[in-house]
């Protein structure tokens, strides 16, 4: 099959998530799209403000009604920080039947080149690439060793972040709509990113 992974931190998993992973489905004849929340992610300098255990719940529950969606732990069982390097290897050798394809939005996209081991990475796996409100898409400003490892796909643009939803949980805000309604029942009952 041809599996999309979706690597986040998830804090909270949101529609921008799930409209890029739907997007990248759909222009790249992706079977599945796995979500998989990073155990400690390795470009953050802050730790992640919900748990490991809060953010797969919330990944669950934010896939469940989709079956071409699926949540993945595979990071989150291993624990320590998430490099995606050793992660795309360990994929690979355990679902040898599977080809694998690695789906960011474009500030990561931006970013790859300071992804540990890109070189080793871009020879495993392809990316698909979703743009995002506030970063360019620009494959040609890419060195030419990531370049042609990067397709783009369509995505509305969406100005969903994480962040903002912390924010706006924290100044007692509304982000109903923003993240799915069982996230949104979850992120209410259990209190959570309020001041
Ligand atoms: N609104 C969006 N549109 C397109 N891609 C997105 C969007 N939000 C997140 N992504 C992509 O989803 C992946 C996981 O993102 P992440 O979990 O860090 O969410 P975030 O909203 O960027 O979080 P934070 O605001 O805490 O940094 C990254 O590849 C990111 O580029
Ligand atoms: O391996 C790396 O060096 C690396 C650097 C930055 C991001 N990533 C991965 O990219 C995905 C999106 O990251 P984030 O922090 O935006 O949620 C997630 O799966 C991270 O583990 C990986």
């Amino acid at each position: 099959m041809r599996i999309g992974i979706m690597g986040g931190t998830f804090d909270p998993v949101h529609t921008g998530h799930l409209v890029a992973g739907e997007c990248a489905r759909a222009a790249c004849g992706l079977d599945e799209v796995w979500f998989m929340p990073a155990n400690v992610p390795p470009h953050k300098p802050n730790a992640p403000k919900a748990s490991a255990e809060q953010r797969w719940e919330m990944v669950c529950r934010a896939v469940s009604d989709n079956p071409a969606f699926r949540p993945f732990d595979h990071e989150l069982r291993k624990g320590g920080v998430s490099y995606s390097v050793d992660t795309i290897r360990e994929l690979k050798a355990r679902y040898p039947e599977h080809e694998f394809h690695y789906i960011i939005g474009a500030d990561m996209v931006e970013y790859l080149p300071k992804w540990r081991e890109i070189g080793e990475i871009m020879k495993m796996i392809g990316f698909i690439g979703l743009q995002r409100p506030g970063f360019e898409l620009q494959p040609e400003a890419l060195p030419a060793f990531i370049r042609p490892g990067v397709r783009l796909a369509p995505m509305p643009l969406l100005d969903i972040s994480s962040t903002d939803i912390r924010t706006r949980r924290r100044e007692g805000r509304s982000v109903r709509y923003l993240v799915t309604a069982p996230v949104h029942d979850y992120i209410e009952g259990m209190g959570l990113y309020e001041s």
